[in-house]
């Protein structure tokens, strides 16, 4: 979470003037995520979520992260929108960083995800790839495979303070992926860090879809293999297949995965494991002084890429290979 960046009463009640939002009443530093810095706004208004975006976040891709929260909006996604200034513009600059204003969702975030909501994530996963298709602007993934080769330079031999031998597992399974990835899958806008802390249930109903910075062109089915990571493993570490299959059944109905893309899934899940595996590796060893950040811990990761090593097809995800849609 974060905290990286703090914001003086002051600062903020100068950047509110160039919006129509009432006056500040509160605002608080939100203790979840670990990418930017993000306030909850209370003031006359109602509440915002204030965010001022950090290192990961490069200042040229907000216009797209923001407009396409814009566009889903147009058809039927609930996110975030964003708070436009009396200017017309959504991006300000606020204690030294590009800043946004969103609107706040209410909702809550599953802390432990049931098969019920890994059939909504994946049925709301397919919707977001499908609404996406007609979205104008265009960002390439910063976090595809081409980065984790200098992702994982960056960390080095300082993998084996974290875990003996880590760094030459990361090597062999770098070697591998390069190797060995999809040239050519069914792709187009993806969200690419649909973790269960960004999709919000009121009851039992998904009521939103947040945090869209990392938001880019890929390939769906690795949409598709993050969330298998993200949401079908147990506290325990093990795979759950009736989320797994719940998951993907979900998501086939609503987009059919073609025969190529379920071929493909086990080798992106690899990959996807291993994206955030070096993300959390970089954090992890490169913690900011004083920043109010809890990282995120690397070896959830290891644990789940030497799962997907395992896998050899998407029977293994405990579905048959998913026929076409009735
Ligand atoms: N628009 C919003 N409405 C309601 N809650 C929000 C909104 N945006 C963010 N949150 C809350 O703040 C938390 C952190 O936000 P966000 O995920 O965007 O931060 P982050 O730094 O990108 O973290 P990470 O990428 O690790 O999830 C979310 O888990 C959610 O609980
Ligand atoms: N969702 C990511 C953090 C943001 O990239 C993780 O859990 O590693």
């Amino acid at each position: 979470m974060a905290v990286y960046t703090d914001v003086a009463a002051e600062e903020l009640a100068d950047f509110l003037k160039a919006y129509d939002i009432g006056e500040v009443l509160s605002y608080k530093g939100i203790a979840e995520g670990v990418e930017n810095s993000n306030y909850l706004l209370h003031t006359t208004s109602g509440s915002f979520f204030l965010t001022l975006y950090e290192k990961r976040v490069a200042i040229d891709d907000l216009p797209f992260f923001l407009g396409l929260m814009g566009h889903l909006a147009t058809h039927g996604i609930v996110c975030p929108q964003p708070v436009k200034a009396r200017n017309g513009e959504t991006l300000g600059r606020l204690a030294g960083r590009p800043a946004a204003i969103i609107d706040f969702l209410e909702g809550v975030w599953p802390r432990k995800p049931n098969v019920a909501h890994c059939a909504a994530v994946g049925a709301a996963l397919a919707k977001l790839h499908l609404a996406g298709r007609d979205f104008s602007m265009k960002r390439v993934n910063a976090l595809s495979v081409s980065s984790w080769r200098p992702l994982f330079e960056q960390v080095g031999a300082c993998a084996d303070t974290v875990q003996p031998g880590l760094h030459d597992f990361l090597k062999a399974e770098l070697d591998h992926l390069e190797a060995y990835w999809p040239r050519e899958l069914p792709g187009g806008v993806i969200h690419a860090d649909l973790f269960p802390d960004n999709v919000l249930f009121l009851s039992d109903r998904l009521s939103g879809l947040i945090d869209f910075y990392f938001a880019c062109h890929d390939f769906f089915a690795y949409d598709v293999a993050i969330c298998l990571n993200a949401w079908c493993f147990e506290p325990d570490h093990a795979f759950n297949v009736t989320k797994a299959r719940a998951l993907l059944g979900a998501y086939h109905r609503e987009r059919a995965l073609s025969e190529a893309e379920q071929a493909a899934l086990p080798l992106l899940a690899r990959g996807a494991a291993l994206r955030f595996l070096l993300t959390r590796l970089v954090d992890f060893l490169n913690v900011p002084a004083g920043a109010l950040v809890k990282p995120k811990d690397p070896l959830e990761y290891v644990r789940k890429l030497r799962f997907q090593q395992r896998v050899g097809g998407v029977r293994d995800y405990g579905v048959a290979i998913l026929g076409p849609v009735a």
